[in-house]
């Protein structure tokens, strides 16, 4: 039986926009940032069609470059591409000067994803020197306290981002969701906002199934999108012994079998590497069966590991900020 390429795969969102199921993860180390540049061409060349970035991974600059030479070289049109950018808390009170600054940044007049990244307000400290736009993306008192802002509700950033999207006259976004939210903020969200969240993107692999997150989001027509799909950096989901047999078994890589997983359940999912041969060799789609998932699914009923556990993020349910 023929199958398609994990790059060919698409979902629909609450809104009717098209997403495609892989996106290029781009959260590189910042002395690596610039070789988002050289990933993404290989990434688009070998047929993705979905680049994920944010304000805060300072990647933005990079893409840009990457997307407007595929554009000058004819190898895509703007419209052939989905890219989802993110407001970072600092920014949680001015969406829309983040939002300029991120379409600045990426060369484009309008991104088709903008996700709040966290539910958190953090406060604005300038910094000329190592920040972003000149603010510090991690505002802190010491080594480990962020500097969260006042009397501030994350609500707040929702409510800007719903502005912008119901705005006729406003074509900066295509589509408006969430990221880190628990399923007790989305039950708010659905309560006090006019527009329902098209995505939530959050933790997801075999060691965080997210299952009950799953359940809510498909009873609400919210897409998950799956990050850290292989454990973030050094990849230790990889090294699970089930996943090894499934890539022997399908005569495919890991990380086919880890995007595989994802894309099977009607999750989105956006690996990360800079490695284009990896890149360009990891779009087979696995079929993989429900007893494959299954078991997956069961290694992180044992075992649960949040790999991104953010010492600024204890306060958000389901989080401990142990890391
Ligand atoms: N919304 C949010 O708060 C977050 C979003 N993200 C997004 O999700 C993307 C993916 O998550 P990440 O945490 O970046 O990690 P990931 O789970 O995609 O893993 C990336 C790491 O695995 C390595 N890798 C890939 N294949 C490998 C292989 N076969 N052997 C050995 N190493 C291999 C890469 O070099 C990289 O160091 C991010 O780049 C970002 O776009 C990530 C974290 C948080
Ligand atoms: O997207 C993100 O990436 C970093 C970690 O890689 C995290 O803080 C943020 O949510």
């Amino acid at each position: 039986m023929l199958h398609p390429k994990t790059t060919e795969i698409t979902f629909k969102l609450n809104n009717g926009v098209q997403i495609p199921a892989l996106g290029l993860g781009t959260a590189s180390p910042k002395e690596r940032a610039q070789e988002t540049k050289q990933a993404v061409k290989a990434a688009i060349k070998a047929g993705y069609r979905h680049i994920d970035t944010a304000w805060f991974y300072r990647t933005e600059p990079y893409i840009g470059e990457a997307i407007k030479e595929l554009i000058e070289d004819g190898v895509i049109r703007r419209e052939d591409i989905f890219v989802t950018s993110k407001v970072w808390p600092v920014y949680w009170d001015n969406v829309s000067k983040s939002l300029d600054e991120t379409l600045t940044d990426l060369g484009l007049d309008y991104v088709d994803l903008y996700l709040q990244h966290w539910p958190l307000c953090f406060q604005k400290v300038e910094d000329v020197k190592d920040g972003i736009h000149g603010i510090k993306g991690l505002p802190k008192k010491g080594e480990r306290e962020a500097l969260f802002a006042e009397n501030a509700d994350w609500m707040e950033t929702y409510k800007q981002l719903e502005k912008i999207y119901l705005d006729p006259n406003d074509k900066r976004v295509r589509a408006i969701g969430v990221s880190n939210f628990p399923i007790e903020y989305l039950q708010r969200v659905l309560k006090e906002c006019e527009v329902k969240p098209t995505v939530n993107q959050v933790e997801i692999h075999p060691h965080l199934p997210q299952w009950e997150l799953k359940e809510f989001c498909a009873e609400n027509n919210i897409l998950l999108t799956a990050y850290s799909p292989l454990g973030s950096t050094g990849a230790p989901v990889i090294k699970l012994p089930l996943v090894k047999e499934l890539s022997e078994k399908y005569h495919m890589t890991v990380n086919d079998i880890l995007i595989s997983y994802h894309i099977r359940k009607g999750t989105v999912v956006i690996p990360r590497s800079l490695n284009p041969v990896r890149i360009a060799s990891c779009i087979e789609f696995a079929p993989l069966t429900e007893e494959e998932i299954t078991l997956l699914d069961n290694i992180g009923k044992k075992e649960p590991i949040r790999y991104i556990d953010e010492f600024f993020a204890s306060s958000i349910p389901g989080f401990t900020g142990e890391k």
